[in-house]
């Protein structure tokens, strides 16, 4: 009697752990969309994504872009394509982006179990996967709730702001529609980042000889933006001025230093100095020891690989000046725990009704805004958790 009481128990335990089981594997994911603008992966990739680049209104507004924008890019394609030969045939930024994802999608699973299983999906603004694509996979997946997750540590409306209006834009296709969305949309003090930026820093300094070790100038360069997005009132001036301030407070500002920008394009006026005059004017005023450091894109690019090693590289060696770079985080452990961090405090916060599905920095649009998507995007967004 006692035997058949025990075996209808274990019956119904083993039909619930199914049933739990089924449950389990039935729960759609929470997507961890990893934000960028992309690369090209191959060369012959490089006129698309140089097209989908100048058709963006939002990063280069030109006259009649529709027309425009491809003749540039076909004009400016086999210098870029030059670019990408040189540093090994593409970017490598899809890669490093995926290995990310997953890397940061593991962590949460231990550290935010209330929200797993999380997934990464993968969305860039001007190479594949395209918007378009990654909502496509995430519809397959049947995800019911995503975090939109900037991989600019520091907000600029050319950059994370052009990606959320893209996103913004296909609200209504099947992947964004009816989703739960909240945004992650800049961490460019975020403690873990910080140190993950200052271990880079301090490998590149072993490099030079004790002696010469605390006179090197640490050099941080960052894509630089056209005066009139600075002026506009763009927050990504300070946000990296904030960036660097950090990194040299946890260095003990044990080395001089200076933020300078790097890759302007075309005949306006972008923020200064630029990366190459500052070379310069150290060589001239005998500081030959310099760390550069990327503190503005985590993944290698052709601004680290290109503009960063070979065009300055061969610059300094001719001004006699010893370069050494701060490496790109790319797959760092500590920086892929720092991205965990990131989102698994949103997770809570955001659960926990302490913060909502947008930061109150981003319901603000820059004073000089002109551009009615960026209203309506900020619109969505500070709805989009309760949608
Ligand atoms: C945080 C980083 C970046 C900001 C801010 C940014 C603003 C910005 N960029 C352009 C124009 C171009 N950028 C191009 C390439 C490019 N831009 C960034 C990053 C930022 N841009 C990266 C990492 C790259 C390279 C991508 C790679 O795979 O290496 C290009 C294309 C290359 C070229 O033609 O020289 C253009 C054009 C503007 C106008 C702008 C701010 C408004
Ligand atoms: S340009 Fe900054 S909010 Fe529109
Ligand atoms: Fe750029």
């Amino acid at each position: 009697m006692a035997c058949a009481r025990q075996a209808r128990t274990w019956a119904t335990a083993r039909s619930f752990r199914r049933s739990y089981a089924t449950v389990q594997s039935a729960k759609s994911p929470t997507a961890i969309v990893m934000m960028n603008m992309g690369g090209p992966s191959t060369v012959p990739e490089v006129h698309d994504f140089l097209k989908n680049l100048f058709s963006d209104g939002d990063l280069i507004p030109l006259p009649f872009q529709r027309v425009l924008a491809p003749l540039i890019a076909k004009r400016r394609t086999p210098k870029i394509e030059d670019q990408y030969t040189a540093i090994g045939g593409g970017s490598p930024i899809l890669r490093y982006t995926r290995a990310q994802g997953e890397g940061l999608c593991a962590l949460l699973d231990e550290l935010h179990p209330e929200s797993a299983p999380h997934k990464p999906y993968v969305m860039f603004r001007y190479a594949n996967p395209l918007t378009n694509s990654t909502l496509a996979e995430m519809h397959k997946d049947g995800v019911k709730r995503a975090v939109a997750f900037t991989q600019y540590p520091q907000y600029s409306c050319s950059t994370t702001g052009s990606s959320l209006n893209e996103l913004y834009r296909k609200r209504d296709v099947d992947g964004a529609r009816g989703v739960e969305w909240s945004v992650v949309d800049r961490w460019g003090t975020h403690p873990g980042f910080i140190e993950a930026v200052a271990q880079r820093i301090e490998s590149a300094l072993q490099k030079f000889s004790p002696d010469k070790r605390s006179d090197a100038v640490l050099l941080f360069s960052a894509h630089s933006l056209p005066m009139s997005v600075v002026n506009r009132g763009d927050p990504y001036i300070l946000e990296v001025s904030a960036s660097v301030s950090a990194v040299m407070q946890r260095l003990g500002n044990k080395n001089p230093y200076r933020l300078v920008w790097q890759s302007q394009v075309g005949p306006s006026a972008w923020m200064g100095m630029q990366t190459s005059e500052a070379l310069k004017g150290l060589a001239r005023l005998g500081r030959k020891e310099v760390v550069l450091v990327p503190i503005a894109f985590t993944s290698d690019h052709i601004e680290t690989l290109y503009e960063l090693d070979l065009e300055y590289g061969k610059e300094a060696e001719e001004l006699g000046v010893e370069v050494h770079r701060a490496e790109s985080l790319n797959e760092s452990p500590v920086f892929i725990r720092a991205l965990a961090d990131i989102v698994s405090a949103h997770l809570r916060d955001y659960s926990a009704s302490k913060i909502g599905p947008a930061s109150v920095q981003l319901g603000l649009r820059c004073p000089g805004c002109t551009n009615a998507v960026c209203g309506q995007q900020k619109k969505w967004l500070a709805g989009a958790g309760l949608s």
